[in-house]
């Protein structure tokens, strides 16, 4: 699906402009620098897409008082079942009946994924995986990789990690798509001119992993 001509000015700011890229079926990542414009991107093509069947995971949320099994079915007339693939794979059911408010912040991040997942065709997610342990990440990256081939995702993160699983790869800068192109392709210096630091290349196992070379 193609996005193009979005544009977004605040004031007399330019955030976002020269925007167009494909939303692909499978993991379309979002890099660059703090303030470079993925959320702005995200919460955009949200709007442009509505009308289709979409899930949003925030990276900041409020915590309204009511139950976690709550937050799942606000907004749907989904059924509890509705959401139990997801529940066992992200490790929730132990807070199905407990006050959304006094979970952990990534106890709640992984309820708001688990309603994302479940509810969206095309899913977005803005930095999924901050705040959650090694086990929990690992969660997430699996079950967003089985659900591939059946769902589009635009997710932004600071995680390279999430490299070596994306399919398609974009790099903002100052509000532009600097760089996009498949996961594959991506090399140090596109990383090193968008975060302008030290970025090393590593294979493991045919896959790029990028560390930060300090
Ligand atoms: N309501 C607003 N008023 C003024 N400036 C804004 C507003 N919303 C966003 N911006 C600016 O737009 C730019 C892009 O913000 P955005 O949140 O999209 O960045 P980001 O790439 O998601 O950053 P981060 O990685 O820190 O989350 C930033 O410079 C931000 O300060």
């Amino acid at each position: 699906m193609l996005i193009q001509g979005i544009k977004v000015k605040i004031g007399n700011r330019l955030i976002l402009s020269d925007i167009q890229f494909e939303l692909s079926r499978g993991v379309n990542l979002v890099l660059g620098q703090n303030g470079a414009g993925k959320t702005t991107l995200l919460r955009s093509v949200i709007q442009v897409l509505r009308g289709t069947r979409q899930g949003y995971v925030p990276s900041e949320f409020s915590s309204p008082e009511i139950s976690v099994e709550d937050v799942l079915l606000a907004g749907t007339r989904n059924r509890l079942r509705n959401y139990e693939p997801f529940i066992d794979s992200l490790g929730i059911r132990r807070l199905l009946g407990r006050a959304f408010s006094t979970l952990s912040t990534g106890e709640k991040k992984l309820v708001l994924i688990t309603k994302a997942l479940a509810e969206g065709e095309l899913v977005f997610m803005d930095e999924p995986t901050s705040g959650l342990d090694v086990r929990n990440q690992a969660r997430v990256i699996s079950v967003i990789s089985s659900l591939r081939t059946e769902k589009s995702f635009l997710i932004t993160t600071h995680d390279l990690n999430w490299i070596g699983m994306a399919d398609w790869v974009m790099v903002m800068k100052g509000g532009k798509i600097i760089w996009q192109s498949t996961a594959n392709e991506l090399n140090e210096e596109v990383l090193e001119n968008a975060y302008e630091s030290k970025v090393k290349r590593i294979n493991v196992d045919g896959k790029n992993i990028f560390i930060l070379n300090i």
